[in-house]
């Protein structure tokens, strides 16, 4: 299932990260920032369970989150969203995918992944700004399976209707979140309008 957070908060931000006049430093705080909104709503359907605690008056059985959480950023673009989505849950691990998407054949190619332990039975938010043809987080939602994984997010950013057609069919199983879902790829594989380069704007690579 596709949901599309366009709270105002999120639009606000998004269009001061497309704008070309913004540089590393804004880039990189309005990405953690918008990491963090989304995150929020992402984990709206999180399980809980029931845990018996005292207030300072009386006995009371409260809740707490039943299942663990690790974030997968996709690297190198998907760290930018780390740390927003870190402030909201400080308890989560985790894992990284590193990545790289060819600059000719737009095919992905992993290059490291490393995974915390019990992360079969957690729940694992994916996340990369962009999903353009959608062969970086299909790879990415690959390789998380194959961890034995099988509760799954993909949180990104900006996303073009063709990646989220390719995502939505090899992953039928797997939630899309993004905060704009935009017109379309041009011919080098940037999503348009979008907001050219994540990964070279967020380290300030070019
Ligand atoms: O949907 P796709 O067509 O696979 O494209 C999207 C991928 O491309 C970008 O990464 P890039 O390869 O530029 O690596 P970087 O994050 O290190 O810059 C982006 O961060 C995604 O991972
Ligand atoms: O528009 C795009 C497409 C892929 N990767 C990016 O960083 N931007
Ligand atoms: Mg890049």
């Amino acid at each position: 299932m596709l949901t599309i957070i366009d709270h105002p908060l999120i639009c606000h931000k998004l269009t001061i990260m497309r704008n070309k006049e913004t540089g590393t430093k804004d880039f990189r705080q309005n990405l953690d920032e918008i990491g963090g909104l989304m995150v929020y709503e992402v984990t709206r359907d999180l399980p809980l369970h029931s845990v018996d605690i005292e207030t300072p008056i009386t006995k009371y059985t409260g809740q707490e989150l039943a299942t663990k959480v690790v974030v997968v950023p996709i690297l190198r673009a998907g760290l930018g969203m780390v740390s927003g989505i870190m402030d909201l849950i400080p308890t989560a691990k985790v894992a990284h995918i590193g990545m790289y998407r060819d600059e000719e054949t737009l095919e992905p190619h992993p290059y490291f992944e490393k995974y915390p332990p019990a992360f079969a039975d957690s729940l694992a938010i994916i996340v990369d700004p962009m999903l353009a043809t959608g062969g970086s987080s299909i790879a990415a939602i690959d390789m998380v399976k194959k961890q034995g994984c099988k509760n799954i997010k993909l949180v990104c950013l900006v996303g073009a209707p063709e990646g989220v057609k390719a995502v939505e069919s090899a992953h039928p199983d797997v939630d899309i979140y993004l905060a704009a879902l935009d017109d379309h790829l041009n011919e080098n594989g940037y999503i348009v309008p979008g907001l050219g380069d994540a990964g070279d704007r967020i380290f300030g690579t070019k």
